[in-house]
């Protein structure tokens, strides 16, 4: 049977979303993911996520990278999907909770013309011990630690926000080899679950400007989780303040890790752009 689809993106980091409210899916969604994902013969897309039921939320979402992998956390990819229980009326109301990997997260809404616009993520506070980001490198958590990754030293940083994130500050993120450096980068030893990788570079102590190799989808235009991480290493290493903007290849997020230590706050905007049906 044919499976109805929503393709939306936060600044450009695309996700294929498949909601299971009023359907089921008919089998494995890893490689239901690669195949939706392809950019030649599928529909095209940074990976799948699932919105499903939840007991403890509004809705509760899965997230698969394009190579199918299943990642725990999504930013972008959360803010559409309180974007789409929104729109679709599965919970009009402009705060909404969503059941992720990382526990329930809280969502405040923009609304124009009836349509969420914008979305402030309450993401958690970041996740510091080393053995739970998961990273072999010292310290908790680890901070401007000097690995060598495709033939240059990188000075590296590591946070979870869920997922795991290693972020090294350089000069030029224009400039940085990451097409070519971020598959070995992912899949460095010092990171048994993979990473996500990516390079930031401070403007001023309010605003970078960041890159990223995402785990299991490549180089994509934004990441959400990403973006936070840079800002916890970012404050961290002394280089920012706690509220930045960062500047993504496919737009700006507003991103904030008050006094506290506790959550990190991400504001940003969540965009559709077709529905269509995958044949069965
Ligand atoms: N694009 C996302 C992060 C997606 C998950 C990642 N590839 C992983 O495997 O952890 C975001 O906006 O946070």
């Amino acid at each position: 049977m044919a499976l109805r689809f929503t393709k939306m993106h936060g600044l450009g980091n695309d996700y294929v979303y498949v909601s299971l409210f009023d359907q089921a899916l008919p089998g494995d969604p890893s490689p239901l993911a690669r195949a939706m994902s392809d950019r030649h013969f599928g529909i095209g897309s940074d990976g799948l996520i699932l919105i499903a039921p939840s007991e403890r939320a509004d809705a509760r979402m899965r997230m698969f990278n394009a190579d199918g992998s299943e990642g725990e956390m999504c930013g972008n990819g959360v803010r559409c999907v309180a974007k789409f229980v929104h729109d679709r009326g599965i919970a009009r109301k402009d705060r909404v909770t969503i059941e992720t990997g990382r526990g329930v997260l809280t969502l405040d809404l923009e609304i124009r013309g009836g349509k969420a616009e914008r979305v402030r993520v309450d993401m958690g506070p970041p996740i510091l011990q080393s053995s739970d980001i998961p990273t072999t490198l010292p310290g908790d958590p680890p901070i401007d630690v000097p690995v060598e990754v495709g033939g240059r030293v990188l000075p590296q940083s590591a946070v979870s926000m869920g997922n795991p994130h290693a972020v090294a500050f350089v000069d030029d993120v224009a400039g940085f080899p990451l097409e070519t450096i971020g598959p070995e980068w992912e899949r460095h030893s010092a990171f048994p679950r993979r990473v996500n990788a990516h390079v930031a570079q401070v403007i001023r102590r309010g605003e970078v400007r960041m890159r990223t190799w995402e785990r299991g989808s490549g180089i994509t235009l934004a990441c959400g989780t990403g973006a936070c991480a840079v800002c916890v290493a970012g404050v961290l290493s002394g280089r920012t303040e706690r509220r930045i903007v960062a500047h993504l290849p496919g737009g700006d997020l507003e991103l904030e890790w008050p006094a506290d230590d506790a959550s990190v706050f991400m504001t940003g905007p969540a965009t559709e752009v077709f529905s269509g049906e995958w044949p069965g």
